[in-house]
């Protein structure tokens, strides 16, 4: 098997519906991934674990979704030097509005790139991190290529 370049971790289960997004986005482009759940309110030892020896196991982007208080993707980001991409898990409560600004405004030091609420968010993750990994990867990137390719020609001229 091949060992996974992108990983993904969210707070809860009831995050995977919307960061499985992110997941088939890698599969269609050939990206070995791996997702887990990691909370840094309810797993905080399993976070500083899973953070710590990201690099060492190779990872070379990490997505971390989160909703509500959304602290995952800012203590990922304070533990590794990986690129993080964080996803606003959308809440009942707020919406979301509440996730993307945990997750966006960060101190000047510790960035996270953070994407759009909920699923298109989760894509766009996942399209994000198989372009930082198709810097240095010729094949992907045309993988990437040849699915905004297709992606383009689906979109009809005619409004109905
Ligand atoms: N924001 C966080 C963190 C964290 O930031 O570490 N851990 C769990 N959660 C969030 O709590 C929400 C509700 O979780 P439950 O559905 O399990 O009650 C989820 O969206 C999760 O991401």
């Amino acid at each position: 098997m091949t060992a996974p370049l992108v990983g993904i971790v969210m707070g809860s289960r009831s995050d995977w519906a919307t960061m499985k997004r992110a997941a088939e986005i890698l599969d269609k482009l050939g990206v070995p991934h791996e997702a887990k759940v990691v909370s840094a309110h309810r797993t905080p030892q399993r976070l500083v674990e899973y953070a710590t020896s990201a690099t060492a196991r190779g990872f070379k982007v990490i997505i971390a979704g989160a909703g509500g208080a959304a602290h995952l993707p800012g203590m990922v980001a304070s533990m590794t030097r990986l690129p993080v991409l964080g996803v606003p898990v959308q809440s009942r409560a707020l919406s979301g509005l509440d996730s993307l600004l945990s997750i966006v405004q960060m101190p000047g030091g510790v960035p996270v790139g953070t994407l759009a609420i909920g699923e298109a968010g989760a894509v766009n993750a996942g399209l994000l991190a198989a372009q930082i990994l198709g810097l240095s990867d010729p094949a992907l990137a045309e993988r990437i290529e040849a699915w905004r390719a297709e992606q383009t020609a689906q979109v009809d001229e005619a409004p109905e």
